[in-house]
């Protein structure tokens, strides 16, 4: 997909891979509580991608995304963000690399209360001592539709609002890679196709790399591709996906009793 020159300016060339897992392995407890929650996972995600993480539920999306993060330690294997290796960073190494490298979306919002929508989309500019950059700040206040509600508070804005502000707050630091769990999980279907509509423009029309972790074929049809986990372990990647086609994969994978 061709890119405008003037949006991409500041965002690395759409090549190679913005995060990368080999042989990722994670477990929790010990014992009779030992859980195998990622079994030896490699996968890329491309630059300037749209990637949705699938599975059921337990099959380790989460935890995927949390060691990918820098958010969870890994037991065994590599994480990587860019050129920078996960596996050696102590918490203040890990706590920057989020900072500076890693924009993120959840379900729950995760908002400021007693910031107004602007002062939230560029708190984490601020905590890190950068200034946002005006003519990019004004391009995704303007995409996502909040030019209009910038001096609002959270509680001042609807639910698919409240998304919107965290969609530019990811974002406006140009991060590496933006990590979305379950980003419409809280949003009725209207609010959750602009949210989906607006990070799908991101990657087409400025680059961005996203990785999403979703329950929702919808949702996921607005990827480039999908990767589905099983029991911790990737068991299928589907390019272009459409919706029926991984309804489709999802019903192949319970006949194939490898879901829950
Ligand atoms: N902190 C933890 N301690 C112990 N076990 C954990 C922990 N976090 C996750 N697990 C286990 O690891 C496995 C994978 O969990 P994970 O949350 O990654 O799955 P998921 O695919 O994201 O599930 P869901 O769709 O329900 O959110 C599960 O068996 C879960 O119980």
């Amino acid at each position: 997909m061709s890119q405008p020159a003037t949006l991409t300016t500041g965002l690395r060339a759409p090549s190679g891979f913005a995060a990368r897992a080999t042989e990722l392995t994670k477990v929790y407890g010990e014992g009779e509580t030992r859980v195998v929650a990622l079994d030896s996972v490699s996968v890329e995600f491309g630059r300037g991608r749209f990637t949705a993480i699938m599975g059921p539920s337990g099959s380790g999306k989460s935890t995927l995304m949390h060691c990918m993060a820098g958010l969870d330690s890994l037991s065994a294997g590599s994480a990587r963000i860019g050129d920078t290796e996960l596996s050696g960073l102590g918490d203040r190494q890990l706590t920057t690399l989020r900072r500076e490298k890693i924009g993120f979306v959840f379900q729950a919002f995760n908002l400021l209360p007693t910031l107004n929508a602007l002062e939230n989309i560029t708190l984490p500019m601020d905590i890190a001592g950068r200034r946002p950059d005006q003519e990019w700040l004004e391009l995704i206040v303007g995409t996502v539709g909040l030019a209009g509600r910038l001096r609002h508070r959270p509680s001042q804005l609807s639910g698919g609002q409240q998304q919107r502000v965290a969609v530019a707050r990811a974002l406006a630091g140009r991060p590496e890679i933006i990590f979305a769990d379950e980003p419409t999980g809280n949003l009725d279907s209207r609010s959750g196709a602009e949210i989906l509509g607006f990070l799908r423009d991101s990657v087409r029309e400025l680059g961005q790399t996203v990785v999403m972790v979703t329950h929702d074929p919808v949702a996921a049809s607005y990827a480039d591709r999908v990767v589905f986990l099983a029991d911790g372990m990737l068991i299928d990647d589907l390019p272009a996906p459409t919706a029926e086609a991984v309804l489709d994969r999802m019903r192949l994978f319970d006949t194939e009793g490898r879901t829950s």
